[in-house]
């Protein structure tokens, strides 16, 4: 049987890619995005069936909890099933710890984290409808291990995803449900570039020289990730091979040493 993903915040960067390569593992994918990204969501969508698979737009904000349940109830059934949840919505947010505000709190906190917790309840509660168990799959970074300056508050939502992670994994283990996440280092996409504008100023050099300082002095393998690197783990992660791994936060970093 065809599995289905509904991947969030696809209609761009790493999302983006895992929708391809899921849709080129075979898969039915619907992807979220929000309003503004309707036009990049619907290219990824032809990109999906150019691949030879079903693909499905939705939007959904990640942060409202109602709007993922739909959104997953819409992808299973459409598709007539649904295996494989990817939580990958994620926004950055840099700013010194001694001037953040309640609002930006709250708002890396309702995406970064609190969507996740929508999605591993929305996906399972629908598999267990559905009669079968499935797979959990959540956006990390290597920055759920490690403390940045400035990104204080990205940096507290990701150690949160990989708890949750943890802890998500045991309470669904009898519903064989397994929950892992993806630890990206540095990607090639637009949140790389935006964070390297915004930590410009703090960190006194300009946006290349942030990134070309940080792949020499802490890259292993000495560049930075593609968003194809990240999807290819997931891709492992959602299917079969993987079936005795659960509650693990799994680096992808080019070997990132802090
Ligand atoms: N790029 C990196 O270097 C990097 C490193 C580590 C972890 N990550 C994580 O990977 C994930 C994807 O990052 P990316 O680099 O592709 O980011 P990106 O900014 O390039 O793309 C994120 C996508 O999510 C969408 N999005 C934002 N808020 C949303 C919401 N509330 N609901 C639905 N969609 C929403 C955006 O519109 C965009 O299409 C994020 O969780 C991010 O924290 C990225």
């Amino acid at each position: 049987m065809t599995r289905t993903a509904l991947v969030t915040g696809a209609a761009s960067g790493i999302g983006r890619a895992i929708a391809l390569q899921l849709a080129k593992d075979g898969y039915n994918v619907a992807i979220t995005d929000l309003s503004h990204q309707s036009e990049l969501g619907s290219q990824v969508i032809k990109e999906i069936e150019s691949l030879g698979s079903k693909g499905h737009f939705i939007v959904a904000d990640a942060s409202k909890r109602s709007e993922m349940f739909q959104a997953v109830e819409e992808t299973s059934s459409k598709f007539n099933g649904f295996n494989t949840m990817i939580n990958n919505a994620g926004i950055m947010t840099a700013e010194p710890l001694l001037s953040l505000d309640e609002k930006r709190i709250q708002k890396t906190m309702d995406i970064n984290f609190n969507g996740v917790i929508w999605g591993i309840q929305a996906a399972a509660k629908e598999f267990e409808k559905l009669g079968h168990g499935g797979k959990i799959i959540n956006a990390c970074s290597f920055l759920g291990f490690n403390a940045f300056p400035f990104l204080g508050i990205y940096c507290a939502s990701k150690f949160a995803v990989r708890g949750i992670t943890q802890v998500a994994a045991k309470e669904l283990a009898s519903k064989k449900i397994t929950v892992n996440a993806y630890c990206p280092g540095m990607v090639n996409t637009s949140m790389l570039a935006n964070a390297g504008n915004d930590l410009s100023k703090e960190l006194g050099l300009t946006p290349e020289q942030i990134v070309s300082t940080y792949t020499k002095s802490h890259i292993t393998l000495g560049e930075i990730a593609q968003p194809e690197d990240i999807a290819n783990l997931v891709s492992f992660l959602g299917d079969e091979k993987s079936n005795y791994i659960t509650g693990q936060s799994i680096h992808v970093d080019g070997g990132i040493v802090f």
